[in-house]
Formats: structure tokens, sequence, C-alpha cells
């Protein structure tokens, strides 16, 4: 990990409520994908190109939904007020400044509608895309929908790799199960079927299909992100079904413990899409040539969780401008050092195995 991060990480686990820091850190059952995903790109090198001439550098893209000015978008996290009163407000002001996205989950403790406004305090023009899960009652995920669509989001991203809840061993063992007092999943409360005022809980689907997911398209003009695909034919899948991008993630790692790490799935997902959409990749993402890394690989761009949650934790919306910052730097850098001045001069040929000096099975 950069050694920056490594810092701010320290300083968030001794601020944190060590019951909560777990809560963020952890993964499902054994923790193996958890690992694996900061591993994998251990495992990765990059061969530099060398006496190419360059000085300046573009490192920002544009995505359905929003330009970025880095190639780092915010994943989706729950419950920002546990690691900071300003919770969601504060992680929304520094994406705006840093001019890139922050994907704000249906699990946020500030409303939607407030998220949006704190960005576009700061930038009139800050893209905020909302997460959802499909939630069992179809009337909920519309509601919520319409929250977002209401509130100026400019992307929707549904999460497909929670069918049921992982069980995170951690909590399990802190019994911690609610949030504390004061603090509430606010896009859940009011609520069709629930009286005023009541919030209900945020419900994994089971039976969440393929049709669920044209609905939702059907419902909506916004582009439609489909966040937590794996395997290839699921990728060819969700570009036939309409979508506008799709995230490769395992869910940091607390969702399915067999899945592999998530830069080890990339490259066949990069394939099957084959540019009809942008892939983007999250999970153990941790450093600037970790992002350089995915790019080569064919990633439009990275998200980034935990690291966020650190900066907010350490520091509030100046931890986490902290932490966009260091990526940005340390970003810009290995292109550099790489010959690279465009996102699109980081290419799959870059990249080998390390230990081996072969290129990477993908290639
Ligand atoms: C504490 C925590 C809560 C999360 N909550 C959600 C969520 O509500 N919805 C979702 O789609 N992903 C959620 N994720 C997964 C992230 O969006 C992302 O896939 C993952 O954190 C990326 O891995 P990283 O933490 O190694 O960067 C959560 C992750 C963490 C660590
Ligand atoms: O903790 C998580 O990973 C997560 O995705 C989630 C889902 C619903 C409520 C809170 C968090």
């Amino acid at each position: 990990m950069n050694a920056d991060l490594v810092q701010l990480h320290e300083k968030a686990r001794a601020a944190l409520d060590p019951v909560h820091y777990d809560y963020y850190a952890g993964g499902v059952g054994d923790e193996v994908v958890l690992g694996e995903n900061e591993a994998a790109f251990r495992r990765l090198a990059l061969l530099p190109r060398v006496l190419r001439g360059r000085s300046t550098r573009a490192i920002g893209v544009d995505l359905p939904g929003g330009r970025l000015d880095l190639p780092v978008l915010i994943a989706p996290t729950a419950f920002h007020r546990l690691a900071h009163p300003d919770g969601e407000l504060a992680t929304a002001r520094a994406a705006a400044a840093a001019r890139t996205v922050l994907v704000s989950g249906v699990a946020s403790t500030v409303a939607i509608a407030d998220v949006v406004r704190a960005a576009r305090a700061v930038d009139a023009d800050a893209a905020v895309w909302f997460q959802l899960y499909p939630h069992p009652d179809e009337d909920v995920t519309e509601c919520l929908v319409r929250r977002a669509e209401r509130a100026g989001c400019t992307a929707l991203v549904v999460t497909a790799d929670s069918p049921v809840f992982g069980r995170h061993r951690r909590d399990a063992e802190h019994g911690f199960h609610d949030l504390p007092p004061g603090l509430a999943a606010e896009n859940m409360r009011d609520l069709p079927g629930s009286p005023p005022g009541h919030v209900r809980d945020i419900e994994m689907s089971p039976l969440a299909s393929w049709a669920h997911l044209d609905r939702l398209r059907e419902l909506t003009s916004l582009p439609l992100w489909l966040k937590g695909v794996l395997h290839p034919r699921d990728a060819v899948l969700a570009v036939e079904h309409g979508v506008a991008g799709i995230v490769v993630s395992n869910h940091g790692g607390r969702q399915c413990d067999v899945a592999p790490a998530a830069v080890e799935a990339l490259p066949a997902v990069v394939d099957a899409v084959a540019g009809r959409v942008p892939v983007v990749l999250d999970g153990g993402v941790r450093g600037g040539g970790d992002i350089a890394l995915a790019l080569a690989l064919g990633a439009a761009a990275v998200g980034i969780g935990r690291p966020v949650l650190w900066g907010l934790a350490a520091d509030g919306e100046t931890g986490v401008a902290r932490v966009l910052d260091i990526l940005r730097d340390e970003f810009d850098h290995v292109l550099a050092l790489c010959g690279g001045r465009h996102l699109a001069d980081l290419t799959r040929d870059l990249v080998v195995t390390r230990g081996t000096g072969v290129l990477a099975r993908c290639g």
C-alpha cells in the first residue's frame, strides 16, 4: 500500500471504535478474498516504455454519468457517519473538490438529496451516482430510483453480487448488527408500506433476476451500471440488457469468499465486453501502481472503498481529499515513469506476472 495511505489507515484505526473498524475492514468467511484483492496486484508488474519524450499527462476520463479528473471514483460503502460526524456530506465535498464521482450508497447515513446538495455546493457540475440493491419489494426499488432522480444523481449503480448478505465473522463476534442511536440509513425512511418516519431495513433479494434489471432500466433514463460482475458471460448478458457500464467487483471480499481477486477477473470481462461499454474495477486498489495495472488490463477507471473510509475516519473531508490527492499524484507519477501521456498508453502488453517475467496470462 502507498505509505501515506498506510499512515492514514493507522490514524483511522486509532480513531474508530474497534467494532466499527472491524465492520469496515472485515470480509466474508475466512477473508481469503479480502487478502487476495490486494495480493493479486502484488503478483503483477508493469513493463515501462522508455524514450517516449513526453512532458504533460492527461488522466481524466469520461464515463456515462460523469467526467472524472482522475481515473478513480469512490465506490459505495455504507454508513459514513460511523467514521465521522459529517459522514457522506464530507465524502461528497471531497469527491466534488477533486472532480471525481461519488457513488453514494442506499446504505448512507445522510439522505441522497443532502449528499448531492453538499457536492453541488462545492462544484455545481459535481456528479453523484446512486447505488442500490434490487429490493424484494419493487415499489421500494422504484421509490429509491425516484429519490435519486429528484436529488439530481447522474447514474444508477445496481449491485448484483448480493442475493443474500455475506456472513461477516468479525461483526458476529462483536455482536454488531445495528447502527448506534441517532444514525440511520436515511434513504430508507418514509418508503411505501411503512408508517411515517419509519426506516425500513435494507433487504437483499434472492430472487433478483435479469428481468428485474430490465424493469429498472425501463424505469429510468439514467445510465445504469451493473456492479459485482465477475463472470465474462454475465458481462455479455449485462451488455445485452442495456447497461451503460460494468463494475468488476467482489464487493471488497465481503460477499463470496471463493471468488477470485477482482483484478484477476478483469481481463476476461474486458475481452467479453469488447469495448461496448466501459468497465470499472474495484477491490484492493491501494496505490498509483494498482491503478496503472488495472487500466493496463482494460479498466476505464477504478473504484476505492476502504481507503476512503480510512481518510474519512482520520480527518473527515480533509482526509478523503488527501486519499484522492495521494492516489492522483502517485498514479500520475507512475504514468510518467512508464512513458505514458494518456490513459490509452497503458496497454495490456505492459503487464507481466511477477517472478516469471512473462506476459500475464491475460496478456
Ligand atoms: C464497509 C463497506 C461497506 C460497503 N457497502 C457497500 C454497499 O452498500 N453497496 C455496494 O454495492 N458495495 C458496498 N461495499 C463494497 C464497495 O463498493 C467496493 O466494492 C469495495 O469496498 C472495494 O474494495 P476496497 O474496499 O478494497 O477498495 C462496501 C464495502 C465496505 C468496505
Ligand atoms: O456491508 C456491506 O458490504 C454492504 O454492502 C451493506 C449492505 C446493506 C447494508 C449495509 C451494508
